[in-house]
């Protein structure tokens, strides 16, 4: 049990672990010498011998004088040990997250995150910090006694030892009723929490429908199910604890009788007899508190298998190799592709983007053009095919270098709560202020931050907030033309904005594109048709390719949309051919 959280202690402390462990044994040790002695201190005392008595109390101080001293030291460097490992533990998690596929991302991940990181790793440092010496003083301050007993009453002493394998038994299951019931805890936990953190990011959608403090049933059925388990957990240690410390009780009384009756048989002194009683209640004591600090325990053993779990999860495989992108081309090779729910949402797909030519995106909702992208910067691996940048296969890169050709412009953008030039700084964080001066000016992100109170140092709240949809869109798009990055991938907003917002949007994502490879998820009319080649989707095939006029010429699946948009958007059918550019 306590093994599983040793593996987790980091290099540099876990030089620090024998030392600690054997000043907690010394420390223990010193603690039962000192419980001994008291047995023939209280002998002398009874025979009325004190020169004897003084030569034992100096024993018993000398013992104790060990316990303070290791006591100290090992309450230091456990400390040591555990702090080193919380903050080892947080960062290796955080670190490893950042390399899982986006895949592992899924909807409970937030509450999953969040408790490991906190409760979790706050659970397994506590075994150095204050359960791992209690608990291993109440076990072997009792073994302790016993043995040393072994030279002044054998009998009493081997009652002890007799009782400790039952004594572990009945722990043992007391713990496995435990173990079960707080993993069921654990996961109903981390249940809530990802609906309470939902709960709070839906408020918008909720008080839309009149259901701000009733709408989210997913966050009452969680809390009462993490109430229901919580109850569990409390019935599932008493059993136990209660029939432990039963059988410790059972324990003392049966000592108590033996003592009672060797004396009352002339096998033993008064004296001794009383002494032997004081001390068996040392023997009993730390045998309780060892059983309550294990179900403690036990909770650390499990807090640090669903840390090992979530380390081992296999990152997505990193190359480190230091190769460079010939250009800023990309080529899919009949690549397949499905989301952890099996069903192939992108299904033999070929296709070439040229360095330097724009590539539009159309089809049906849910036809897998979102997904194309997320493909081609490499959120996901392929499950079969190919895709190159530059000539190379995308996985060949270093991370790094594949996120280096890429600027991303998607839909749903997301700010952080900082400032917003932190926020479009994250497009290239050592760009200067005139780069940043420039980014904002080609985006229309400086009318924004003119209006805002501290201009550049407006904090736009979590999740940005505090700015209109159009305004984020244009914070993205900065963040985008200040990382110049030579291949643009991009999810054209749906939505229609407000004109003002439109046309700094077209701006900007004008200036984005310009002389630079682009993927782009196409909604507006305009672009769609002055794209260099069309690919038209329907579920995760490319059912139709060529250049606008093409299409419109092969009046296929393509013009049939193309017809369809015109109308809804006014805009009128011109012939193949005459198509305006
Ligand atoms: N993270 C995900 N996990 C599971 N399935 C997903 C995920 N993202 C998308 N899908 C599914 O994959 C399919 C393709 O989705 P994708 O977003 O690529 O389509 P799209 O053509 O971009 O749609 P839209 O135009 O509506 O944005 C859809 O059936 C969608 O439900």
């Amino acid at each position: 049990m306590i093994c599983k959280v040793l593996r987790l202690v980091p290099d540099p402390y876990r030089g620090m672990i024998p030392l600690y462990l054997a000043a907690i044994v010394v420390f223990a040790l010193a603690q039962s010498t000192a419980y001994v002695l008291l047995m023939p201190l209280l002998e002398a005392l009874f025979r009325g011998d004190l020169g004897a008595a003084w030569g034992w109390t100096a024993g018993v101080a000398g013992a104790v004088i060990v316990v303070f001293v290791c006591g100290y030291r090992q309450s230091v460097l456990g400390l040591r040990i555990g702090t080193g490992m919380m903050h080892s533990l947080q960062t290796r998690l955080g670190d490893h997250i950042a390399t899982l596929p986006l895949g592992w991302f899924g909807t409970a991940t937030a509450g999953r995150v969040s408790r490991l990181i906190s409760s979790s790793v706050k659970d397994a440092m506590g075994v150095f910090a204050h359960l791992l010496s209690p608990l291993l003083t109440g076990v072997l301050v009792p073994a302790g006694v016993a043995v040393g007993m072994l030279f002044l009453d054998a009998r009493v002493s081997l009652a002890m030892l007799v009782s400790a394998p039952l004594l572990y038994l009945v722990n043992r299951w007391g713990q496995g009723l435990y173990s079960r019931a707080e993993t069921n805890a654990h996961t109903a936990a981390e249940e809530s929490n990802s609906r309470v953190i939902e709960f709070a990011q839906a408020q918008p959608v909720l008080r839309a429908f009149g259901a701000a403090t009733t709408g989210n049933r997913g966050l009452q059925n969680a809390l009462t199910a993490q109430r229901r388990v919580g109850r569990g957990l409390v019935y599932a240690s008493v059993p136990g604890l209660v029939v432990f410390s039963f059988l410790v009780q059972l324990t003392f009384i049966v000592l108590a009788y033996l003592v009672v009756s060797f004396a009352s048989g002339g096998t033993l002194s008064a004296p001794a007899a009383i002494a032997l009683i004081a001390v068996s209640s040392r023997f009993i004591d730390p045998l309780n508190q060892a059983a309550e600090l294990s179900t403690a325990v036990r909770g650390a053993a499990n807090a640090a298998d669903r840390i090992t779990e979530l380390l081992d999860t296999p990152p997505l495989p990193e190359s480190d190799s230091p190769l460079q992108p010939a250009d800023a081309g990309v080529r899919f090779d009949d690549v397949r592709f499905a989301y952890d729910t099996g069903e192939p949402v992108i299904d033999g797909v070929s296709f070439t983007v040229p360095a330097g030519t724009t590539t539009a995106l159309v089809g049906p909702s849910g036809s897998g053009k979102t997904t194309l992208l997320r493909l081609a910067s490499r959120f996901y691996d392929v499950d079969h095919g190919r895709i190159e940048v530059g000539g190379h296969a995308i996985s060949a890169y270093s991370s790094t270098t594949l996120m280096e050709q890429f600027s991303l412009v998607f839909q749903d953008v997301y700010l952080f709560h900082q400032s917003i030039a932190e926020n479009v700084r994250i497009g290239r964080p050592d760009a200067s202020a005139d780069d940043l001066a420039r980014a904002a000016e080609v985006a229309r992100v400086d009318e924004i931050v003119d209006r805002l109170p501290d201009g550049w140092d407006t904090n736009v709240g979590e999740g940005g907030t505090s700015l209109s949809g159009g305004e984020r869109q244009r914070v993205s798009i900065a963040r985008a033309l200040l990382k110049d990055a030579p291949i643009v991938l991009l999810d054209e907003a749906t939505s229609a904005l407000d004109p003002q917002n439109e046309a700094a949007v077209v701006r900007g994502i004008h200036e984005l594109t310009r002389d630079k490879t682009v993927m782009v998820v196409a909604h507006r009319l305009s672009t769609i048709q002055h794209a260099d080649q069309i690919l038209f989707l329907d579920q995760g095939r490319i059912v139709e390719r060529g250049t606008h006029d093409e299409l419109l010429a092969a009046d296929g699946r393509y013009a049939d949309f193309w017809n369809e948009r015109s109308r809804a958007s006014g805009w009128h059918l011109v012939p193949a051919g005459e198509g305006a550019r």
